[in-house]
C-alpha cells in the first residue's frame, strides 16, 4: 500500500549484498515509520515475538523469510537438518495463536526437506518464502473483491448512503504483506466510489486499531472514527453500524474464529442487534485439523506490562513515551485473543469467495472433498 505516496509491503527479502529480511517496524506507528533489517533467524524470532511485525499474514510471511535465513545459517553447519529444525522450532515458538506462522514454517520444512544439495535448498527456501508472500498478497486482493460485493449490497440498500463498518484490531495491510483482510473490501469499496465510513475500535491493550488501522485508513483517505472498545454495542443499538468486519488469526474447520481479544464481544452485540458480522481471512488461516475452536485454539497470554502500561506520543518530549495506568500492586491479565463461535458469524470471506461459517461450506468453497 502507499505510505506518503510510496508503495510498500510489510516484509520483503534483500538479496543484494548480505541477505536479510527487511520489515516495516510497527512498534512506533503511527508516530514513526521505520524500516529495519533482520539479519538472522534470532532477530526474526525477536521481531515476531515482540511484535515489531504482527498480524497473522504478516508474521506468517516473516516466518517464511526467516526460514530462508535459517537455511543459509544451517547450510554452514555440520548437521544441516538439525540446524534447520532448531531454527524452525524457534520461529514456531514465538506466537501460538495465528496458524499462518506454523503454516509457513512447516511449508518451508517440507520444501527444503525435499532437496539434498544445500545450495539448492537455500534457493528453494527463498522461492518458497516469496511464494508465501505473493500468495498472501493475491489472497488479500481476492478477499477485497469478494468482500466488495457485501458492501455494494449494503450501499444499494441505503440508496448510496454511507455504509458504516466497524472493525476490531488491525487486520489491514500492516497485518499482512499487502492490502489486508478486513480492510481489503473497504479499500475496494473506496476504489469503486462507494461511500464508506469505518468505526475503528482502539483495541486495548496494544491499540492496534487506534494506532495502526487509523493510520492505514488515514494514509488511504478512508473516512474513519476511532472509538473506545466498549462503544460498538451502543452504536449497533442505534443503527450506526451496517456491518462488522474483522480478521482472524485461526479459524477452525467448523468456522469458529480466533481473533484479537474483544472480537467475541462485538459478535455478541452484532447478533443482538441484527448487524451482519463478517470475518475476512486467507484460507491459510483455516486450521483444518482443529474443530472446536473455543476449546482447542491456543490463546496467547502476553506479559501484563502491556495492560499495565500505555504507549503514546509525548508532545512535550517529542517522542514516544509510556505511562502506568493503575496501581502497581494490582494484578493484570493479558489474554491476546478470543474465539467467536461459528454461530455468531454471518459469513467468512476468503480468496475463494464467501461462505457460511460451517465445515461443509468451507470444504465446498475450497473444493476439499
Ligand atoms: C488477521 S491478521 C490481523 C490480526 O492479528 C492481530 O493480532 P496481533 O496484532 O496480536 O498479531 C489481530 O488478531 C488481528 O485481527
Amino acid at each position: 500500500m502507499l505510505v506518503d505516496g510510496q508503495s510498500f509491503q510489510t516484509v520483503w527479502a534483500v538479496t543484494e549484498g548480505t541477505a536479510r529480511v527487511r520489515i516495516i517496524d510497527q512498534r512506533l506507528l503511527p508516530w514513526k515509520f521505520e524500516v529495519v533489517d533482520l539479519n538472522s533467524v534470532e532477530e526474526v524470532a525477536i521481531a515476531i515475538k515482540d511484535m515489531w511485525v504482527r498480524g497473522a499474514g504478516c508474521i506468517g510471511a516473516t516466518a517464511g523469510f526467516g526460514m530462508w535465513l535459517a537455511a543459509m545459517e544451517a547450510a554452514g553447519e555440520e548437521d544441516f537438518a538439525r540446524g534447520l529444525k532448531s531454527r524452525a522450532d524457534r520461529l514456531r515458538g514465538t506466537r501460538p495463536t495465528a496458524v499462518n506462522l506454523a503454516y509457513a514454517v512447516d511449508r518451508q520444512l517440507r520444501a527444503i526437506g525435499e532437496v539434498a544439495d544445500r545450495e539448492v535448498a537455500v534457493r528453494v527456501s527463498l522461492e518458497t518464502a516469496l511464494a508465501i508472500a505473493e500468495e498472501d498478497v493475491a489472497a488479500c486482493q481476492a478477499i477485497g473483491e469478494h468482500g466488495l460485493k457485501v458492501i455494494e449490497e449494503l450501499s444499494r440498500a441505503k440508496n448510496g448512503g454511507v455504509v458504516n463498518l466497524l472493525t476490531h484490531c488491525n487486520a489491514g495491510w500492516l497485518a499482512f504483506v499487502d492490502h489486508g483482510s478486513a480492510t481489503a473490501p473497504i479499500y475496494a469499496a473506496q476504489r469503486a466510489g462507494i461511500a464508506v465510513h469505518v468505526w475503528v475500535d482502539e483495541t486495548r491493550p496494544r491499540n492496534q486499531g487506534a494506532r495502526l488501522t487509523a493510520w492505514e485508513l488515514a494514509q488511504q483517505g478512508v473516512p474513519h472514527t476511532v472509538i473506545c472498545d466498549n462503544t460498538g454495542g451502543h452504536l449497533m443499538q442505534h443503527g450506526m453500524v451496517d456491518m462488522v468486519i474483522t480478521g482472524a488469526d485461526r479459524v477452525s474447520c467448523q468456522g469458529d474464529v480466533a481473533n484479537k481479544i474483544g472480537t467475541y464481544l462485538k459478535a455478541l452485540a452484532a447478533r443482538d442487534n441484527g448487524v451482519p458480522f463478517y470475518v475476512a481471512l486467507p484460507s491459510s488461516t483455516i486450521d483444518w485439523n482443529l474443530r472446536d475452536g473455543v476449546r482447542d485454539i491456543p490463546i496467547e497470554q502476553r506479559g501484563d506490562e502491556e495492560v499495565r502500561m500505555m504507549e503514546g506520543w509525548s508532545a512535550s518530549s517529542n517522542e514516544v513515551g509510556e505511562v502506568t495506568l493503575f496501581p502497581a500492586q494490582s494484578a493484570a491479565a493479558n489474554y491476546a485473543f478470543d474465539v467467536t463461535p461459528a454461530r455468531l458469524v454471518t459469513g467468512l470471506i476468503t480468496e475463494a469467495g464467501i461462505c457460511a461459517a460451517a465445515e461443509e461450506a468451507l470444504l465446498s468453497l475450497h473444493q476439499i472433498s
